[in-house]
C-alpha cells in the first residue's frame, strides 16, 4: 500500500557526509532537493560506533541559520540513556528527535521531554524490536523510524522483512488518525525505493546512496541522485 500522504520526503544521513566540509555537505544536499537532514548520534554504548553529538549539531544549526539554508534536523539517537542527550539535542537546534525505546528508561517521560521542547518526536525500532512499542504512547508520537538495518553502520543491507514490518506500522498509523511521519533507515537505494515506498513508508533516510554521488565521476552527483530518488517515488503513487 503507498503512503497515504504521498507527501514523500528525503532525508541524507550525514553519517555517510565529509565531516571535513560538512556545512557545504549539508548545503549541496539541500540545495539539490532534499527535505530534511538526518543526523545519527553514536554512542559506542548502545551501538558499536561513535559518530557526532550536540557540538556539532549546534554549529550546523548556526552555519545552516547564517547561510539560509533551511530544513529541519532529524536527530537519531543511538544512544544510552537518552534523557540528558534529548535536553541538549533541543537546545542544539534539533527539530525531530527520535530515540529507540529500549534505550530509555521511562519511554512516556523522555518522550514528554522532546515535545516540552519543542521538537517533534519519534520511536525508533530495529529490525527485531516489536512495534508493541507503540500501543501506549501513539498521541505522543510525530515520527516512527522503522529501522532496515540494524543501527551502526551506515553502507548496510536493507532486510526484506522490514517491508512487512513498515506496511504493519503503516496500518497503525493510519489507523490512529494522527499526522505521523513513518520514516525509513538503511539501505535505502534507488533501486529499492520504490517498493519501500508501496509498502506505506513516507520518509527515506539515504546515506551512502546519496553521499556516495560526491566522490563519483558525476559533476552533478547530489543533483541526480535527489532527481532520481524524487522520480522513482512519483512513479510509486
Ligand atoms: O542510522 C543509521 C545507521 O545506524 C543510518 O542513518 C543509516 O545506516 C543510513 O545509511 P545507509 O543509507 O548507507 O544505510
Ligand atoms: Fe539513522
Amino acid at each position: 500500500m503507498a503512503a497515504a500522504s504521498m507527501d514523500h520526503k528525503i532525508a541524507p544521513s550525514i553519517l555517510s557526509a565529509d565531516f571535513a566540509r560538512l556545512g557545504q555537505e549539508v548545503e549541496e544536499v539541500i540545495q539539490s532537493g532534499a527535505d530534511l537532514i538526518h543526523f545519527d548520534v553514536m554512542d559506542n554504548h548502545y551501538v558499536p560506533n561513535l559518530t557526532i553529538g550536540p557540538a556539532v549539531c549546534k554549529s550546523l544549526y548556526a552555519h545552516m541559520q547564517r547561510t539560509g539554508i533551511e530544513a529541519p534536523i532529524d536527530v537519531h539517537l543511538m544512544v544510552s540513556p537518552v534523557d540528558q542527550l534529548i535536553e541538549q539535542f533541543i537546545d542544539a537546534g534539533a527539530s525531530y528527535i527520535t530515540f529507540h525505546p529500549e534505550a530509555s528508561q521511562h519511554i512516556d517521560r523522555s518522550l514528554a521531554l522532546i515535545r516540552d521542547g519543542g521538537c517533534k518526536a519519534g520511536l525508533v525500532f530495529n529490525p527485531a524490536t516489536p512495534l508493541s512499542y507503540l500501543d501506549y504512547v501513539i498521541d505522543k508520537l510525530d515520527m516512527v523510524l522503522i529501522m532496515s538495518v540494524n543501527p551502526g553502520f551506515g553502507g548496510q543491507s536493507f532486510i526484506p522483512a522490514m517491508l512487512d514490518k513498515l506496511r504493519d506500522a503503516r496500518r497503525i498509523i493510519d489507523q490512529s488518525g494522527r499526522a505521523i511521519r513513518l520514516e525509513v533507515d538503511g539501505g535505502v537505494k534507488l533501486d529499492n525505493v520504490v517498493e519501500i515506498a508501496r509498502a506505506g513508508a513516507d520518509t527515506f533516510v539515504a546515506g551512502s546512496a546519496v553521499f556516495s554521488a560526491h566522490r563519483s565521476d558525476d559533476p552533478h552527483g547530489y543533483d541526480s541522485v535527489i532527481r532520481g530518488f524524487r522520480e522513482r517515488l512519483a512513479d510509486a503513487g
